[in-house]
């Protein structure tokens, strides 16, 4: 007797959700074993979630915030007057470099030995012949999201070379000064250099803008808050935030490499083996496009560079046949490179012992204190996949006529335009072809190309309808129209569709994430940095990495996800648009768990070799590299309390956590978090919820132009009529409009969510069921 399909995967699921852990809150309990009651925060004083208050970790007991009750039952909160900022605001040490009758002299004499240092340490690089990747490995694939184009490289490298003397001008100060590593990280000294001599290098850091507040979006994202000093926050290129101060064993950037028991931290290869095999385990009602959409959100709002050779060209930090690891004095000082055991059940068959990986870029930070890594996209949620995070990207995509995007037409299919580098995708696959999005990683995987393609339409259907209504606007009007309004389309379907499914509706509401069902929003703040913290992109948002599936099941064939990563071509194939599409809505995604398909563990950009990298091993290795802290670290933050053993996590997990860690404070927040159990109605527990509703709170709160946002304080409010319209938005509807209508002429309402889930049986697509936007209310009287 064998166990239907259906009724395993429900066991399945069953084990997951009993298997997972909840964090406990962290409050003070009356005697009688209740939870202390409390009173409201003094006037003026805001309750937050604990997250939102960060700099209660680091202050005296005697400075803690005190606790409070957050609305409408939601949990506890903190009375905060600490604001969003890992530090408490608290008087700077001063150090005498800063008192030094002669600063300037002193700063320019730090930054001269830093630079002879830096010219040192690249001499070694350049005479290392061993550093280059050849096209064809999988880490050329891996660092092609990474390339800049030869106009920016000179740029490029001076960034790096100023970021990189900050750096090293760092270690010399905290030395000669001693500061203490742990002040060093808290930014506890005056370390800026602002009019020092060097601020030449530092004006980016305000961006000229106009004095009438323009009406749309800049495409890098500059401009969107209009106070003087913080006009280039979140915009393409500036630092991410963070929510704990960064991990980095001198304070500066030297990453964390030992364990809590102070001996070696473990190979986070070895750690993906032990603790994320692959196994099957479908999601109950949630749909691959979940999956899909999320890794296109994280692609709006975030894309971390990588230092490369000063030719562009790509590090490598292992011998060219990966047996071995360089030796410091042959490698790059942006090598990090992951050892590979000889007892790896996988990558031992190949001889492998070494995983490339290079350290991601620093931004200057023009002071001296911990390095920062950068977002290459405007953080901003503004449909940056689709127009590019710069004029230069968005004027190559548009046709100037009719408010248009160019398009590929494909015997009457529109598809994206060929990419202006078609050798690329071939080089990875051979006889494939590239396409041109908004986004150096459109191609990663076909199911995300579609992705792009959906929204490229709906922006020239949106185009074209405006046209037909108001036929006197010109190609610039057109244009900027239909951005706005296909971006006021991707913020609602992700608020209002999306995150739900994600956080559940409790955090939503107590982060005050909702979308209104009418008037305009209240919530613009000009103190909220929209920019993305490491914390979510370097872990919390990463949780997609369990949800992907190693295979698509299409209507006409099972595809191996590496053999489609780089390799969109069968999208020219008349009927594979339509069918991804729908297998992306009636394909469960996997669950969220302690699971990873060997898709992207083991095969990962394989290209044409018999293995490829490991996706697990290079989120956690990132994490070290972005000075990340551990679990414990955030469980802290979130307001639960740490965790003490290995079997707090579970009988059958503890094992495996305890072959790959020494001790359960070494644990990374990407492997905690995904071991939560979900919150009720959530995709996630409440540690990965937390840091990802803060995300989102701040990508609301902090961008002037997101779509709720009134006259007031928006230059690019809707009116109220159209606003209504917006509010129709559904990725159901999204999908109908744009699809070929050869497999898609019948949708799910919630697209999200398969067809075979309670009360989401597909409709036709001219239903009313599944509502549409009247574009009427963008016509000129
Ligand atoms: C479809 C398969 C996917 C592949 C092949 C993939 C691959 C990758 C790779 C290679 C990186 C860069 C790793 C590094 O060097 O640190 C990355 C980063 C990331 N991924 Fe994925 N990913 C996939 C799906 C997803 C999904 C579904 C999500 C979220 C729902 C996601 C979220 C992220 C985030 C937030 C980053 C950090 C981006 C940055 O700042 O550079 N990914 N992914
Ligand atoms: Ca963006």
């Amino acid at each position: 007797f064998k166990l239907s399909r259906s009724s395993a995967t429900q066991a399945a699921q069953m084990n997951n959700k009993t298997a997972g852990f909840t964090p406990v809150p962290n409050l003070p309990v009356k005697k009688s074993g209740l939870l202390v009651k409390y009173d409201p925060c003094p006037d003026s004083i805001k309750c937050v979630p604990p997250i939102q208050c960060p700099a209660h970790v680091n202050l005296p007991d005697a400075e803690k915030p005190r606790p409070c009750e957050l609305d409408k039952g939601t949990g506890h909160g903190l009375c905060c007057t600490t604001g969003q900022n890992h530090t408490a605001s608290k008087k700077k040490e001063h150090h005498h470099l800063h008192h030094h009758a002669s600063k300037a002299v002193s700063v320019q004499k730090l930054f001269q030995e830093a630079k002879d240092q830096l010219v040192g340490m690249q001499h070694r690089a350049l005479l290392s012949k061993a550093n280059k990747i050849e096209p064809g490995n999988p880490e050329f694939a891996h660092h092609s999201v990474f390339l800049t184009s030869v106009r920016d490289r000179n740029k490029v490298n001076a960034r790096t070379d100023r970021a990189m003397q900050e750096v090293i001008a760092s270690r010399l100060f905290r030395e000669r000064e001693e500061i203490s590593v742990r002040d060093f990280n808290l930014e506890n000294f005056d370390g800026e250099l602002v009019g020092a001599s060097l601020q030449n290098d530092c004006q980016n850091l305000d961006a000229p803008c106009p004095r009438r507040p323009r009406k749309y979006r800049l495409p890098d994202g500059t401009c969107n808050n209009p106070v003087p000093g913080r006009t280039a926050w979140a915009s393409a290129g500036t630092p991410h935030e963070r929510l704990l101060p960064a991990a980095y064993v001198d304070g500066i950037w030297e990453p964390r490499l030992t364990s809590a028991t102070g001996q070696p931290l473990p190979s986070t290869r070895d750690i993906s083996r032990f603790v994320f095999p692959d196994v099957d385990r479908p999601h109950s009602t949630y749909n691959l496009l979940v999956m899909q959409f999320g890794q296109f959100l994280s692609h709006d709002v975030t894309q971390t560079a990588s230092i490369t050779n000063r030719d562009g060209t790509p590090i490598s930090c292992c011998s060219e046949d990966g047996t071995r690891t360089l030796p410091p004095s042959q490698s790059h000082f942006a090598c990090m490179p992951i050892p590979i055991s000889a007892d790896d059940e996988f990558y031992a068959q190949f001889n492998q012992r070494c995983m490339n990986f290079v350290r991601s870029a620093i931004a200057p930070n023009c002071r001296l204190g911990p390095a920062r890594q950068f977002d290459r996209v405007t953080h901003y949620l503004d449909g940056s996949p689709i127009y590019g995070s710069n004029e230069q990207t968005e004027a190559d995509l548009r046709t100037f006529e009719g408010g248009r995007l160019r398009m590929l037409n494909d015997f009457g299919r529109d598809l994206l335009p060929l990419s202006q580098d078609p050798q690329f995708c071939a080089q990875i696959q051979p006889g494939s072809v590239c396409f041109q999005g908004g986004d150096t990683r459109t191609n990663q995987i076909i199911s995300i190309t579609a992705v792009h393609i959906l929204y490229a339409r709906e922006h020239n259907r949106v185009a074209a309808e405006l046209a037909r209504l108001n036929p006197h606007w010109s190609d610039d009007l057109l244009f900027v129209e239909a951005k706005r309004i296909v971006v006021a389309e991707l913020q609602f379907v992700a608020y209002s569709e999306f995150l739900p499914l994600i956080i559940g509706t409790e955090t939503m509401a107590r982060f005050g994430l909702n979308v209104r069902t009418d008037g305009y929003s209240d919530d613009y703040s000009t103190d909220v940095n929209a920019a993305v913290t490491s914390e979510f992109i370097t872990a919390a948002f990463r949780f997609g990495h369990s949800t992907v599936d190693g295979v698509f099941r299409t209507f006409s064939e099972t595809i191996d996800i590496p053999d489609v990563m780089f390799n969109p071509a069968r999208l020219l194939q008349r009927s594979f648009y339509d069918d991804i599409l729908v297998t992306m809505t009636s394909q469960p995604m996997q669950e969220v768990d302690s699971s990873i398909t060997n898709g992207l563990s083991q095969f990962m950009f394989r290209g044409t070799n018999p293995f490829g990298l490991d996706l697990v091993a290079i989120n956690l290795q990132r994490a070290r590299d972005h000075g990340l802290r551990t679990y414990n670290e955030y469980l802290e933050l979130t307001g639960s309390r740490r965790i003490g053993s290995f079997g707090d996590l579970g009988p059958e997990i503890a094992s495996r956590l305890q072959r790959a860690y020494a001790s359960p404070d070494d644990i990374e927040l990407w492997v905690g978090g995904l071991l939560e159990a979900a919150d009720t109605d959530a995709l996630l527990g409440p540690t990965f919820s937390n840091i990802i509703a803060d995300q989102f709170s701040r990508l609301r709160r902090g961008d002037r132009y997101f779509f709720e946002h009134g006259p007031q304080v928006n230059p690019g409010a809707f009116t109220p009529r159209q606003l209504a319209e917006i509010r129709k938005a559904t990725m159901a509807r999204l999908l109908c409009d744009n699809s070929d209508g050869i497999l898609l002429r019948a949708h799910q309402p919630r697209a999200f969510l398969l067809p075979t889930a309670a009360g989401n049986e597909q409709v036709a697509c001219n239903s009313n069921a599944i509502p549409r936007m009247d574009l009427a209310a963008w016509k000129e009287e």
